[in-house]
Order: structure tokens, then C-alpha cells, then sequence
């Protein structure tokens, strides 16, 4: 098939090159010149592992091309993503201005029968809305589609080729089947593709991203009562996901979720269901568990050291999330800001973030080009992102590096046991006390 993406970010850039990989000609296509630049010389604007190698492969093998002419990456197209960024309006609701902005483009590329598909996660009715604005300028039939995307970053181009499900909401027969011969190469096992109409399809990834955000804010409260029981989040966690109904994935406590999506779509449903006079009220307990969170760390380092003015601290991490260069909502910018705010000098090092994060920390954030640069000197190392290399530190390197020895370890990932032989004061989210 012919099938052209609007939009390359984490989404739109994935999409296509899976796309092209299953052995679709795909065209990618993008406001941003410099993106598309860095496309066309074989490199990616963004850090997402294994996307790279196959953005050339199929580059190279003319299955995956890059423009920024939308009308020109449309010829002869029968299917079109929209993956276009849907940023938190005032209130709280999704903008649409991307969306639609790109509807009405797409809309005016059409010339023969077109599948619409938007991927972008949007409020119930955008589909409707996205139909309207292409019907106002298409010179052929065409149907629209809402195929929410489900991938994570730092495991996109795996969760897109190996989905737990792909969901579809669709109304007419025909663009059903476009969608399935589309899928077919990727729940070729067990996987399903979930055909439903369009409005359960939006709100299915909503409802998705809210539900997992509430676990994570869940065991986030767990991790708080441990601590005060002097209970271990750990085996707690443990004990509870072998439950099968409840399960293991996404019951980790730490220092609060970030991302470009769980934050703004938690914000997105609370919104929703307000315009229609309901209160989501745990949704509004989640998303004030999650602040308290982002300044657990800090409220630790204040309560064993008294004032921070003149401390030095450095941070490992900075993404919101490992395997990612994504900065958006990231619990270090809320850290980093708060120590600096206090006094304390910070340093902080991160594998692939620190360009992205540079401009987002402020002048009183120095950023160090390895993990042991930035624990020099430092009376405490905070732990942020879980990056593999962070897993097993030398602690004896860092006692002999470090000026104190007060580690806050906000991902659970350190031995808390070996770290307290070689000296260290530790702390951990839900850990007992030593
Ligand atoms: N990032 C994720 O992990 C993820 C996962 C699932 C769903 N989503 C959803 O997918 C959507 C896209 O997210 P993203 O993270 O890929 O966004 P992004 O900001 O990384 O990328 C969006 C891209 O769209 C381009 N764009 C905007 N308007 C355009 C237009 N009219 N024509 C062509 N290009 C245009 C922008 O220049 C940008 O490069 C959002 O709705 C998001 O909520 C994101
Ligand atoms: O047990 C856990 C799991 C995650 N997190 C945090 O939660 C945030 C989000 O992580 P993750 O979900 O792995 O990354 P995203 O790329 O934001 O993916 C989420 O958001 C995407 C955009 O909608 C969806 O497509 C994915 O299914 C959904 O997992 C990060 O800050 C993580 O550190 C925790 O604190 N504890």
C-alpha cells in the first residue's frame, strides 16, 4: 500500500518506519524542516533505540521517504496517518489545532478513495470533527478512522511490531479492511485487533493512560505507608502483582510519572468528565499524588540535612524515563529546580537527555558528560532515571570521590544493603529505614 504520516515525532516517525518495514511505501511528512533534513541525510531527530538502523534500511531500500509537502507525500495515497502533537489546552482538554489544522490539509490532497487515520490521542468526538473538516474540501470518498497509538518510548519500535492489541474505531466495512490487511503483519500470534466504533476508540487510550497512571500513584501511596510501617515496597509489590488479577507491569513506586502522556492525559479525562458535569475524582487524587512525588526526594534531602544552601548534589538522570532523550514532565526538572532553589549546587549527568535538558534546567544546573564527573565533590548523588549504567555503582569510587556519603535512591534500584557496608546513608522510596 500506499501510506503517507503526518507528523514525525515519536508517534508519526515509528509508525512509518514499521509501516515501511512490513513492506508499505510510506511517506513521512513534517512542518518542521530541520526534522525533515536530518531525516533525508539518514539520521533521527530523536533518541529512540533500534529506530535509527531501520530509518535507513528502508530509506536505502525506497520503501520510506521524508517531505515536508504534504500534498506531494499524498499521490496516490490510500491510506494517511495524522500523528500530530495534541498538547494540554487552558483548561486541561487536548488541543486540537494540530489535528485539525492537519485534517484540513489532508482534505485538500484528496483524489481517490482515502483512509484516515488519526493516531493522535484526542477527546471522544474528534473523529466526528476530523470527518467534518476533511468532507469540507475532499474531491473523493474517504472514511476516517481513529486508531489510538499505544507504544512506549524507550521500547516504541518493539510495542509497535509486537502489540497487546491494536484498536480500531471504524464505521464503514471498507476502511475496516484496509485497517486489518494493514495490522495483519503485526498480530500475526495472539494479538487482537479490536474493531469498535470510533468514540470507544478514543476513549479506550484514555481510560489506558489513566489506569495506568492510577497504579503508579497507587503504589506510590503504598511506598509512603511502607515507609511509615517500616514495611518493604518491594515485597509488597511483589506479594501483590503475582495476584493475577492484578499483575506485575507498572506498580513501581519512584519519584513520580512524567512523560508527554500520562500527565496531560490524566489532565485530559479530569477535563472531560467535567464538561460533563462528572468529578473524576481519583483521577484528581493521582495527579496530586504525582506532585507530592516529584518533590519526594527534595523533602528527604531538607529532612536529613536541615538547609541545603551550599550543598552540592548531584543527579543521575534527567529523561523521564530511561532509553529516551524526552525531557516532557520530567521529575528531575521539579528536583533539580527545587535543590538549585534552596541553595545547593547541582550537577547532573544523563547518557542522552542532558542537550535536550540543557535549556529546560536554567543557568544554576551544571551538567556533567559522565555519571562519576557529576558525583565529584558532591555531599549527596540522587538517583532519577534508571538507566542500566546507574544499576550498579562503585561505591567505593564514590566514597572516595564524593565529599558526603548520603545517597537518595529515587528508582529502588540500588542494593541498599551493599551501599550501607560501604558506608552510605541511604534512602529509598518505600525501603525500610536501616
Ligand atoms: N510520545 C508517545 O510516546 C506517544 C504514544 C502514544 C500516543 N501519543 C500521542 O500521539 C500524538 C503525537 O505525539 P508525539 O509524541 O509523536 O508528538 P511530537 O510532538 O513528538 O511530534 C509531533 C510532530 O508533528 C508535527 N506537526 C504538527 N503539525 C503538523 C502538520 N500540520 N503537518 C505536519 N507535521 C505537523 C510537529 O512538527 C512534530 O514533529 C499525541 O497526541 C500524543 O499524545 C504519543
Ligand atoms: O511502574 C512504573 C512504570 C512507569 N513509571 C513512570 O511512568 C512514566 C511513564 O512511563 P511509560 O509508561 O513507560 O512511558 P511512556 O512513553 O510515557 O508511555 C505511556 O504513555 C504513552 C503515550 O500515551 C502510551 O502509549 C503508553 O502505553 C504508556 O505506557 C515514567 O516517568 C516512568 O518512570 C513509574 O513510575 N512506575
Amino acid at each position: 500500500m500506499k501510506i503517507a504520516v503526518v507528523g514525525t515525532g515519536y508517534v508519526g516517525l515509528v509508525t512509518g518506519t514499521c509501516l515501511s518495514e512490513s513492506g508499505h511505501h510510506v511517506t513521512c511528512v513534517d512542518v518542521d524542516e530541520k526534522k525533515i533534513a536530518t531525516l533525508r541525510e539518514g539520521g533521527i531527530p530523536i533518541y529512540e533505540p533500534g529506530l535509527e538502523e531501520l530509518v535507513r534500511r528502508n530509506a536505502r531500500e525506497r520503501r520510506l521517504a521524508f517531505t515536508t509537502s504534504l500534498a506531494a507525500a499524498m499521490r496516490d495515497t490510500e491510506v494517511v496517518f495524522i500523528a500530530v502533537g495534541t498538547p494540554p489546552g487552558e483548561t486541561g482538554e487536548a488541543d486540537l489545532t494540530h489535528v485539525l489544522t492537519a485534517a484540513e490539509q489532508v482534505g485538500r490532497a484528496i483524489e481517490r478513495y482515502t483512509v484516515v487515520v488519526n493516531k493522535s490521542t484526542v477527546p471522544v468526538g474528534s473523529c466526528e470533527r476530523v470527518r467534518e473538516v476533511v468532507a469540507r474540501s475532499a474531491r473523493a470518498e474517504f472514511d476516517v478512522v481513529s486508531n489510538p497509538e499505544f507504544l512506549k518510548e524507550g521500547s516504541a519500535v518493539d510495542d509497535f511490531m509486537r502489540p497487546d492489541r491494536v484498536v480500531v474505531g471504524v464505521a464503514s466495512e471498507r476502511a475496516r479492511q484496509v485497517m486489518a490487511d494493514l495490522y495483519q503483519p503485526f498480530v500475526r500470534t495472539e494479538q487482537p485487533i479490536l474493531f469498535m466504533d470510533p468514540r470507544s476508540a478514543e476513549l479506550t487510550k484514555y481510560a489506558a493512560n489513566a489506569m495506568l497512571a492510577t497504579r503508579i500513584s497507587f503504589m506510590n501511596d503504598v511506598a509512603a505507608l511502607c515507609e511509615r510501617l517500616g514495611c518493604d515496597v518491594d515485597q509488597v509489590r511483589r506479594g501483590m502483582g503475582s495476584d493475577r488479577r492484578i499483575g506485575y507491569p507498572f506498580l513501581f513506586p519512584g519519584v513520580g510519572f512524567g512523560g508527554s502522556c500520562f500527565p496531560k492525559d490524566v489532565r485530559a479525562v479530569m477535563t472531560m468528565a467535567r464538561q460533563l458535569g462528572l468529578d473524576f475524582d481519583l483521577l484528581r487524587a493521582v495527579e496530586r499524588v504525582n506532585e507530592r512525588q516529584k518533590r519526594l526526594l527534595f523533602d528527604k534531602a531538607v529532612k536529613h540535612f536541615g538547609a541545603l544552601a551550599g550543598k552540592r548534589c548531584a543527579l543521575w538522570g534527567l529523561a523521564f524515563k530511561p532509553k529516551t532523550d524526552d525531557m516532557r514532565e520530567a521529575p528531575a526538572l521539579t528536583l533539580a529546580q527545587l535543590l538549585a532553589g534552596a541553595g545547593a549546587e547541582v550537577v547532573a549527568h544523563d547518557p542522552v537527555a542532558a542537550e535536550v535538558a540543557r535549556p529546560l534546567l536554567g543557568p544554576h544546573v551544571r551538567l556533567a558528560g559522565e555519571p562519576y564527573a557529576a558525583a565529584e565533590g558532591a555531599d549527596a548523588l540522587f538517583l532519577v532515571t534508571e538507566w542500566n549504567e546507574f544499576r550498579a555503582p562503585d561505591y567505593e569510587r564514590l566514597g572516595q570521590i564524593m565529599r558526603g556519603k548520603v545517597l537518595f535512591d529515587g528508582r529502588n534500584v540500588w542494593d541498599a544493603a551493599r551501599a550501607r557496608a560501604a558506608g552510605f546513608t541511604y534512602f529509598g522510596v518505600g525501603r525500610p529505614a536501616a
